[in-house]
C-alpha cells in the first residue's frame, strides 16, 4: 500500500516548500491567530460569505500599529463565494472595488459555503494534476455544531482532496483508508493531544505507532472504543486502517504559531 505524508510545516513562519502549495478558505468565525501568515504564503485566497467580514473586521486588530484601511488593501481574498446571506453589503461593495472575484450562488441551498469553496480550488487552474493544492480552512471548528459537521463532511465528500480544517486548539484532517499514513509531527508546533475518530464508519482494523497508546489491528467504533486524548511520542506516527480515520492533533500556543 502506498504512504501518504503528512507535515504542518504550513504553521512554520519561514517560507513553505513548494510541496506545500495550498490554497486558503476563511470561514466565518473568529480568525485563529495564525491566519495572518497561512495567507501570506496561500498561493489562492478565498472567503466563504460571511468569512470575509471576518477579514474585514478582524485582520487589522492583528496590525494595531497600522491604519485598518491599508492592512484591509493588502488583505485582499481572490474570490468570495457562497450563498451571500452574512456578508454585510459594504464588505462586498469593499473588496469587489478592489478587484475581488465575487460568485453568488445563492440559488444553491444544499451545499455549504466551504462546499462551494472547495469546488472552486478544485477547478481552479493552479490546482494543476501534477501538483494539487491542499486545502486550509479556518473557523471551521468551535461554534455551531451543525456548521461543524458539515466542515467535517466536506471531508469526507472530497476524500481525494488534501483539505485541513483548523481552529486555534487544533487540526483535523482525513486519513483515506486507500493509503498507509506518516505523519511527521513539528513538536514546536503541534501536539501532544490528538485523536484518531472512525466517524463515518467503524473500523475493524486500525495499527499506529508513535502514540502512547497504539492501536495492533484494534477495532474502533461509535459506541465502543475511539482513540480520543491520546498523546504523540516522537516525531513520527504511522496509521493503517481499513476505514477513513480523521486525525486531529492539538496546535501549540506560542511564539512559533503566532504572527
Ligand atoms: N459557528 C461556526 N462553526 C463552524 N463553522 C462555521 C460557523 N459559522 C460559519 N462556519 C463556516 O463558515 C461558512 C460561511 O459561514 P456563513 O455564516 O456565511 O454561512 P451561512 O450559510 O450563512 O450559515 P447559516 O445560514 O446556516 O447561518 C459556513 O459554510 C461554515 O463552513
Ligand atoms: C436536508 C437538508 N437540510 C438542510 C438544508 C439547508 N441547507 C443545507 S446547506 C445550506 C446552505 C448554507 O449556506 C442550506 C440552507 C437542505 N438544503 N437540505
Amino acid at each position: 500500500m502506498e504512504a501518504m505524508f503528512h507535515s504542518s510545516s504550513f504553521l512554520l513562519p519561514s517560507i513553505p516548500a513548494d510541496e506545500t502549495r495550498y490554497a486558503l478558505v476563511v470561514l466565518n468565525q473568529n480568525l485563529p491567530r495564525f491566519t495572518p501568515l497561512l495567507w501570506e504564503h496561500a498561493k489562492l485566497r478565498l472567503c466563504a460569505d460571511g468569512g470575509a467580514n471576518r477579514i474585514y473586521d478582524e485582520l487589522p486588530l492583528f496590525f494595531p500599529h497600522e491604519d485598518a484601511f491599508v492592512v484591509r488593501n493588502r488583505y485582499k481574498p481572490d474570490v468570495i463565494k457562497g450563498d451571500m446571506d452574512s456578508i454585510r453589503r459594504d464588505v462586498l461593495d469593499f473588496y469587489a472595488s478592489l478587484g475581488t472575484k465575487v460568485i453568488d450562488e445563492s440559488h444553491d441551498q444544499d451545499t455549504t459555503d466551504l462546499d462551494k469553496c472547495i469546488l472552486y480550488i478544485r477547478d481552479s487552474a493552479l490546482n494543476q494534476e501534477s501538483s494539487k493544492l491542499q486545502i486550509l480552512a479556518t473557523g471551521a471548528l468551535g461554534g455551531r455544531f451543525d456548521h461543524e459537521a458539515g466542515n467535517l463532511n466536506v471531508l469526507y465528500r472530497y476524500p481525494d482532496t488534501r483539505i485541513i480544517l483548523l481552529s486555534d486548539d487544533c487540526l483535523i484532517q482525513l486519513l483515506p483508508k486507500t493509503h498507509r499514513h506518516e505523519i511527521q509531527i513539528q513538536s514546536s508546533l503541534v501536539g501532544p493531544h490528538c485523536g484518531l475518530v472512525p466517524i463515518g464508519t467503524p473500523s475493524a482494523k486500525t495499527t499506529t505507532t508513535g502514540l502512547k497508546w497504539d492501536l495492533t489491528n484494534t477495532e474502533m467504533r461509535f459506541g465502543g472504543l475511539i482513540s480520543t486524548s491520546n498523546l504523540v511520542k516522537g516525531e513520527k506516527i504511522t496509521v493503517e486502517s481499513d476505514s477513513d480515520l480523521l486525525w486531529t492533533i492539538s496546535i501549540k500556543k506560542q511564539e512559533s504559531t503566532k504572527h
